[in-house]
């Protein structure tokens, strides 16, 4: 599995919001984005959902180019801003709703995945009964319960107590073991360094510098 992102730029209203992007990622890899607020993370990570196209260059995903031969990625779990659950809902029932849409995993494989976050799937609670670190973790179970190729999490730990980031942690490095390819953003340059193989700083929609956290 990878990605390559070839001169990728983005305009919205004559603003430029990515500017000549190219990258290329690789199944088996954390890969961390760091940039300020504004700087274009977020961006870069619709583009790769498929969720924006490009005003020229293009995303390869395993070949196929998106937009083009492809709308979506066909394996993608995907974690950016805040998902849209139901409040009137409890955490499982959110996630057996999203898991309907497809139907490929079971309410075991739900509960499976929510156990690993340490949330727990028999909890009636009401998603907006939720404190912030849990609905934050119910955001990055959607992402994950399908077991997708590539996984890409918009600042997946920025609510999360120490306890909660180290059950992530684990949780991703295990996933990236699996072979996942890893897309995080991160404001913790610590821990955006721990969990990343490579990160890539973004300013003001372009890639300007990338460094091999093992080379530090
Ligand atoms: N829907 C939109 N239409 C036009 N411009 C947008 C839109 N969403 C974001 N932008 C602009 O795109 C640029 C990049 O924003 P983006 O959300 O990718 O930043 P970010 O690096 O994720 O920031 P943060 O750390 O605050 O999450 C910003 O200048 C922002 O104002």
């Amino acid at each position: 599995m990878y990605i390559k992102i070839k001169n990728y730029t983005k305009l919205i209203e004559h603003k430029q919001i990515l500017h000549d992007i190219n990258l290329s990622l690789e199944s088996g890899h954390i890969y961390g984005l760091k940039g300020k607020n504004g700087s274009g993370k977020t961006m870069l990570m619709r583009a790769i959902c498929g969720l924006i196209l490009p005003t020229s260059g293009e995303i390869n995903i395993n070949g196929d180019i998106l937009g083009t031969q492809i709308s979506f990625p066909k394996s993608i779990g995907a974690l950016i801003e805040s998902p849209g659950f139901i409040d009137a809902y409890s955490g499982f029932k959110n996630l057996k709703l999203l898991a309907e849409i497809k139907n490929i995993i079971s309410a075991q494989d739900i509960a499976d995945t929510m156990l690993s976050l340490r949330l727990d799937p028999y909890d009636k609670k009401k998603f907006k009964k939720y404190s912030l670190g849990m609905k934050q973790k119910l955001g990055i179970a959607a992402a994950i319960m399908e077991k997708p190729d590539i996984i890409i999490l918009d600042e997946p730990i920025n609510a999360l107590d120490e306890e909660s980031v180290q059950i992530v942690k684990e949780l991703l490095i295990s996933l990236k073991n699996d072979g996942k390819l890893i897309l995080i953003s991160c404001h913790d340059k610590d821990e955006l360094e721990f969990l990343s193989d490579q990160i890539y700083e973004i300013e003001s929609g372009e890639i300007k510098n990338f460094y091999k956290v093992d080379a530090i």
